[in-house]
């Protein structure tokens, strides 16, 4: 849906930044589309079990590294993890440029480091580095349906810290954007619409965050999306031995 009154990108908290409308509707088809190949068994989408006995309302397929709680793993019910493709490594570079050093990325200029003080509250590593070097290998797409959730956690089963991104496609999510000290406040809640990109790092990395409602009937039309519901995309750098 093109918005009438456009939606201007926000810094949630230093290091995490919201851009509404990222993905243009030709960006968003092809990743529903991809996420249905994903979707498919075998290491398809799943309730994920928590070790208290729980099962978690939304469902996830991993690309890369399977995340089981609070851990990740290679194989998934004896199945290899489907791989992590090399375009999708792509966009996550546009991805982290476009937040922390708006406009055109010059990835071939060697010494442009972006402004200190800027989202990523003067991070020691340029901003324009941050996305040059950024190599995630690890996706976890999750299938929201109208009464799915996911309560307040932490991304923090990874070794790298370097920033998670995140995708959001389909019917719009309330994303509740915390602090690094507990699932208390502060907070802030961001309506994530279809298109919209939230990257969160540097001193934000490991804030609390989740999402506490869906709003059916929301998504845009021409996705691929007509059934409802909402998919999101967290990539990640695992810090882990690929050849483990
Ligand atoms: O769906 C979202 O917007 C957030 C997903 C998330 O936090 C996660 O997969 O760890
Ligand atoms: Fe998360």
């Amino acid at each position: 849906m093109t918005a009438l009154i456009p939606r201007p990108r926000s810094v949630l908290a230093p290091g995490a930044v919201h851009v509404p409308g990222w993905l243009d509707e030709r960006e968003q088809r092809r990743l529903v589309q991809a996420c249905r190949e994903w979707a498919r068994p075998p290491a398809g989408m799943r309730r994920t079990r928590l070790p208290g006995g729980g099962v978690m309302s939304v469902q996830t397929v991993c690309l890369g590294w399977h995340w089981e709680p609070y851990r990740y793993v290679r194989q998934v019910d004896g199945h290899p993890v489907k791989a992590f493709p090399g375009w999708l490594a792509d966009l996550g570079r546009r991805a982290v440029a476009e937040a922390y050093a708006p406009g055109p990325v010059p990835f071939d200029e060697p010494n442009d480091d972006g402004p200190a003080g800027g989202p990523l509250g003067g991070s020691p590593n340029g901003t324009r580095d941050a996305a040059r070097s950024y190599a995630p290998d690890v996706a976890l797409v999750n299938f929201y349906d109208a009464d799915a959730r996911m309560g307040l956690h932490q991304d923090r089963d990874e070794r790298s810290r370097a920033p998670v991104v995140s995708l959001s496609l389909g019917d719009t999510g309330v994303f509740r954007f915390g602090n690094t000290e507990s699932r208390g406040r502060p907070w802030v809640d961001v309506e994530l619409e279809s298109g919209d990109l939230v990257v969160f790092g540097g001193p934000s990395r490991l804030a609390y965050h989740g999402v506490t409602r869906i709003v059916p009937g929301s998504g845009p039309g021409g996705i691929g999306l007509d059934g409802g519901g909402r998919l999101n995309l967290t990539l990640r750098e695992s810090g882990l031995d690929a050849s483990c």
